[in-house]
């Protein structure tokens, strides 16, 4: 788990032109709920390309100790043996979520309707995380929480004795809180409404789907409305993880970074409430090509070429946030090389992250010499193109993976090397970043590793 171990500083510095091609590994939003969908369905489920990472683990611990059979039998790929709708037994201990705010929230929707008392906890960057959006619509199906004060982790959950079905309007753009009241409705008799004025991403209601529950969603004038039918038997799947977009955007960004790079991603996972980047990328004038667009496991995919190319500054509508939410930190970076200025409005949420980002990115852009304004919704960086970004800062990271990962990044195109006061959280999301973006011919490195070591 992040934040438990010692600190990894790393360094990134320009080199070579990145080449090649970039395997990234499965989806992180995906993996959590098959793991949490397997273990309510009566059977076994078995997954593929199941993301590695501390987060996703910890949720596949969380399953276990609520009774689950969670079992990997080769590499990312893992069984889940069910207990059905209703069926998760009290664990005997904490649940540790980590650095999982989607793990957390997510895990506690899917108990909050079964009479039993769990206790969460999570690192230190959890622990600062609001989880009032998650508490106060399980208690109107019926479920106690107390936490410490501002509704903070660690937080006690009592699941409803008699569950209660319940309609609700999400107050924040957040997929983590309609899949928490989706995943409590489950075991309510009759149907749970979630409304959503702003569409996030749908891996859970397509997931539900496939395992047989009855879930409808309709565009109507209010937003999106999403009925699900309680108390079902969910069948058992056989799912293969998409890889994950929010990963690529790392190598993606990097190979737009450095000049005369050209790299191959292949297989990325598309779905368009979550490809907000590429949309802007392309916004952008970035040289990428999808390659061999097809279905695989349920959700679009393709293949990304890219290539270096001169990049120009942009306004990112503010009602794509939702489909981009964790690239902005990556964005943030690939504006300082861009020729002026990328705007990017109706961010808040990037506030209550893995860390503050719009906080943690200014600081250490600042750090770093670029140019930028900020306020409560929004972060605007002056970029200065290719060759503009003088680097030789240090930047702390915040116990979040992705500021970590984006300015290893911003450091391939800097004229001084960037170094990150801890690397470790990246182990959360993308634990083969260091050697995937190395055997593109990246220099980053841990500081005092030996060549050799990493
Ligand atoms: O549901 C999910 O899998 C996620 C939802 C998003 O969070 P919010 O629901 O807080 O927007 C996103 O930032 C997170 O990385 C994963
Ligand atoms: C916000 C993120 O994850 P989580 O909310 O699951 O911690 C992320 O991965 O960028």
């Amino acid at each position: 788990m992040a934040g438990h171990g010692a600190a990894r500083p790393m360094v990134a510095q320009a080199g070579t032109p990145l080449r090649g091609t970039a395997p990234i590994p499965g989806d992180k939003s995906v993996s959590h709920r098959a793991l949490i969908l397997g273990a309510l369905a009566v059977g076994e489920t078995k997954i593929t390309g199941l993301l590695e990472g501390e987060d996703v683990l910890d949720t596949g611990k969380a399953m276990r100790a609520f009774g689950a059979g969670v079992e990997r039998i080769g590499e990312g790929a893992w069984t889940v043996r069910g207990v059905g709708v209703g069926g998760f037994q009290e664990p005997d201990n904490v649940i540790d979520h980590g650095n999982a705010g989607t793990g957390v929230r997510l895990v506690m929707g899917a108990m909050a309707t079964t009479d039993i008392t769990v206790t969460f906890t999570g690192d230190a960057s959890l622990r600062s995380r609001p989880m009032g959006r998650i508490t106060d619509p399980l208690a109107l199906f019926g479920a106690e929480a107390r936490g410490r004060r501002g509704g903070l982790l660690p937080i006690t959950l009592t699941g409803a004795t008699n569950p209660l079905p319940v309609q609700y309007t999400t107050p924040v753009p957040s997929a983590q809180v309609k899949s928490a009241v989706l995943l409590a409705g489950l075991n309510a008799p009759g149907e749970t409404v979630v409304i959503e004025r702003e569409a996030t991403r749908d891996h859970t209601e397509r997931m539900l789907r496939g395992f047989g529950a009855e879930i409808a969603t309709e565009a109507t004038a209010e937003g999106h409305v999403i009925t699900l039918r309680g108390q079902p038997e969910l069948r058992p799947q056989t799912i293969a993880v998409p890889r994950d977009p929010s990963s690529a955007a790392f190598p993606v960004v990097a190979a737009l970074l450095v000049e005369g790079s050209d790299v191959l991603v292949p297989g990325i996972g598309l779905n368009p409430t979550r490809a907000g980047l590429f949309d802007t990328l392309v916004e952008m004038g970035a040289d990428i090509a999808f390659e061999n667009r097809r279905e695989e496991g349920g959700e679009p995919v393709a293949d990304l070429r890219v290539r270096f190319g001169p990049l120009r500054g942009v306004e990112v509508p503010p009602e794509r946030a939702p489909s981009m939410i964790d690239e902005y930190p990556v964005l943030a970076a690939l504006a300082a090389t861009a020729e002026g200025s990328t705007i990017m409005r109706g961010i808040k949420e990037l506030r209550v992250k893995e860390s503050d980002r719009i906080d943690a990115m200014a600081r250490g852009l600042e750090a770093c010499g670029v140019s930028l304004e900020e306020g409560k919704d929004h972060l605007i960086v002056h970029g200065r193109g290719p060759g503009s970004v003088p680097g030789g800062a240090t930047v702390g990271t915040r116990l979040d993976h992705r500021i970590a990962m984006a300015f290893l990044c911003l450091g391939l195109a800097a004229n001084r090397p960037i170094t990150i006061d801890d690397g470790a959280p990246i182990a959360t999301s993308f634990p083969s970043f260091l050697p995937l973006m190395r055997a593109l011919g990246a220099d980053i490195r841990e500081v005092g590793a030996r060549e050799t070591a990493l």
